[in-house]
């Protein structure tokens, strides 16, 4: 709940209630503020994070084959809308100088750069630059597949649609057939 000002979400949130045509005294609605204050706590908490930090994590196991989690769900909130996005994460990588992390970690890598006003590219983009830069691998592939409520519920109304991004980095990138078998790993 750290570095969120609860007061000042409370005060904006009853006026979006107001400028709405809300009456943010009814019953019902006493409560709201304090409500999506402790939320945006919630949703925005890798705001102020550094998501390699979730990296820190280190083995040192010489195994220099591929590691991949695969289905790694997450909610994000659009920058431009604040309205959820969300999917899921494949993140793949090589080690290398026997340097391996943590299983979970690369889950909680995947949950702080989400837990911001984001854009699906920069998510899967910060979810491998952070590989490259605290493990030093070989290789690192990342596909995110994710559907975004402001596409779904307003706008131009597209439910079900699913965007699919992707970021390597390493061998993968200078190996195209590394990358079609980590992507069809993910895919399957
Ligand atoms: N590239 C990218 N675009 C996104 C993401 N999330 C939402 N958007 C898009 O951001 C765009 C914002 O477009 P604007 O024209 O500024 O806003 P808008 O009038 O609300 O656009 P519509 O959604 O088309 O109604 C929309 O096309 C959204 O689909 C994302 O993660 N990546
Ligand atoms: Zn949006």
């Amino acid at each position: 709940m750290a570095h969120v000002d609860q007061e000042k979400i409370q005060a904006a949130v009853r006026m979006i209630l107001e400028a709405v045509g809300e009456n943010p005294d009814r019953e019902g609605l006493l409560e709201t503020p304090a409500r999506v204050g402790r939320l945006y706590a919630e949703v925005f908490a890798g705001l102020h994070q550094d998501p390699r930090e979730q990296l820190q994590t280190i083995f040192n196991e010489d195994h220099n084959e591929l590691v991949l989690v695969k289905d790694i769900t997450f909610y994000s909130m659009c920058e431009h809308h604040l309205v959820p996005f969300f999917g899921k994460a494949h993140v793949a990588y090589i080690p290398q100088g026997a340097k391996i992390t943590g299983l979970s970690k690369l889950a909680r890598l995947v949950e702080s750069a989400a837990r911001r006003p984001q854009l699906q590219e920069r998510l899967t983009a910060t979810v491998a630059d952070s590989l490259v830069d605290q493990l030093d691998p070989l290789g690192v592939a990342v596909m995110v597949e994710a559907e975004h409520m402001c596409m779904a519920m307003r706008g131009v109304n597209k439910p079900g649609t699913k965007t699919l991004t992707t970021a390597v980095r390493g061998a993968f990138l200078e190996d195209s057939h590394r990358r079609a078998e980590v992507f069809q790993m993910m895919r399957q």
